[in-house]
Order: C-alpha cells, then structure tokens, then sequence
C-alpha cells in the first residue's frame, strides 16, 4: 500500500491581498503543504505555479480595490500566468477564489469560462446596499454539483462568515444564468440574500469543478468556536464546513 502523497499548495500574496496567514493556517490544518507565493517571484518565474495541487487566491484589498475589486490583480494574472494555470487544470490542478480571489477569478475569465477561452462572462459588483457587510450567513450547497471541494458538504448545515463590499454576483445575461444552471456550475447560494446577488448565487465552479470561488470565507470556519453562534451549533465531533471544504480539495489532490 502506496502512502498517499503529500499536496502542495500554492497561497497567492501581495499588493493588499490580506487573508493569505489566514487561508494557509487553514490548509495546513486541513493537510497541505502551505508555500507562499508573492505576486512579484510569480512574474519572474510563471512556471513554478506547476509546482503546485493547488493553487488559493485568498481574500482582501488587492491594488486597494481601485478600478474594481481584484480588476488590476485579475489583468495582471490572465497577462502572465494564463498558459500556465491552462496547463495547472488540464493537468488535475485544483483553483480556489475567495472573495477577492472570487472577484479576481471571474474578471479574469478563467470562471464559469463557459467557452473555454476566459472571456468574463459574470461579475462581481457592488453590494446592492451600497455597504460594506461583515457577518456569518447561512449557505446552501448545490448537491448537482460535482465539483471535488463539495463533497459531503450538500448534507451538512452551511454558515461561513463574509466579509465584502462588492458581493454582488450578475452574469452577463439571461444565458449565461442559463448555462450555470444546467451545467449544475453554481456551488452555492445565500439562504438569505445579503447583497443582492442574482439568484443569491454566493459561488461558483467550471465545467471541471476544479476551478471554485466563493464570496464566503470557509478559511474562516475551521473551527466551530468560530461561529458566534458555537453555543448553539451542534459540534458534530468533524470537521467544520469550512474546514471540510479545504480537506476535499486536499484529500482528492493526494488521490485519497
Ligand atoms: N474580504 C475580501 O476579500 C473583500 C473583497 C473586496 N475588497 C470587497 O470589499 O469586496
């Protein structure tokens, strides 16, 4: 019996990304081998994302939300590392958004990317309350959905904290909405809409469902004390849903 291998995984930082200890604290627990990897050493050696099962883009202020959240930072990876995160999912490499990753992922176009060639086909907009919200909301998890980081989670009760200014998930049109539906692509809604989001869509996956974001933040619910509600929460003995969330994509990369 062969041991299962260990799995690398990439945490994007730099420029006002700010969740990056906070994401790979969380994947460490969840069984990663967390390296950090700063925008700047990316750009002088794109190859080196290889290296990695997974790779994360963690929550925060990227380029200071200027021009839009995760705009600047999203131009910047589809310029210089397209190719290489092409090959990174062709191969089985796992790619995670979260909140400003999210952001920075669909304004990239490598998510839903519908038609294989990262046009942007949904967006990220101001929260239609025009405020800032920071609280914990309740998640549905869509049991179609395929996608490697879901599996158990349909079965347990969600809540992940958020924290954003500019949630609001829109496709591009009534087709592309359509195309996420039957393609089974969203991941997860708000059970109550916190920021105006078409279809309270809080993430979503490509066709492989390799590719995940999401506005929450399940590195943020590794442990059920995180929770202000924990004296109500029935702890399972398992792992949180957040926790449960990272230890998907890590178990499947290490072929478990
Ligand atoms: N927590 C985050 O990643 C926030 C993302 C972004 N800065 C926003 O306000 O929407």
């Amino acid at each position: 019996m062969s041991a299962a291998r260990t799995v690398q995984v990439g945490i994007i930082t730099g420029f006002g990304i700010n969740a990056d200890k906070e994401l790979g604290q969380a994947f460490t627990l969840a069984g990663g081998e967390v390296r950090y990897c700063h925008i700047n050493d990316l750009r002088a050696a794109p190859e080196s994302l290889l290296d990695f099962s997974i790779i994360a883009f963690p929550g925060g202020f990227s380029f200071g939300d200027h021009v839009g959240s995760g705009k600047i930072l999203s131009h910047l990876v589809r310029v210089q590392f397209r190719n290489v995160l092409d090959t990174l999912i062709a191969g089985g490499g796992l790619i995670l958004g979260i909140c400003n990753g999210f952001q920075t992922l669909v304004k990239m176009g490598i998510l839903p990317n519908l038609n294989q060639d990262w046009t942007p086909e949904v967006s990220l907009i101001h929260n239609e309350s025009g405020e800032f919200v920071d609280r914990w909301v309740e998640l549905q998890v869509n049991p179609r959905n395929g996608s490697p980081w879901l599996h158990g989670l349909s079965e347990t009760h969600i809540e992940y904290p958020i924290r954003h200014g500019e949630g609001r998930f829109i496709p591009r049109d009534d087709t592309v909405l359509n195309q996420l539906k039957q393609g089974n692509l969203i991941a997860f809604q708000y059970a109550e809409n916190p920021n105006g989001s078409v279809d309270a869509i809080a993430g979503i996956t490509d066709e492989t469902g390799r590719v995940l974001g999401l506005m929450p933040h399940p590195e943020a619910a590794v442990s059920f004390y995180q929770n202000p509600r924990w004296a109500r929460q029935e702890a399972s003995g398992g792992p949180t849903p957040g926790l449960q969330l990272l230890k998907n994509a890590v178990d499947w990369a290490a072929g478990i």
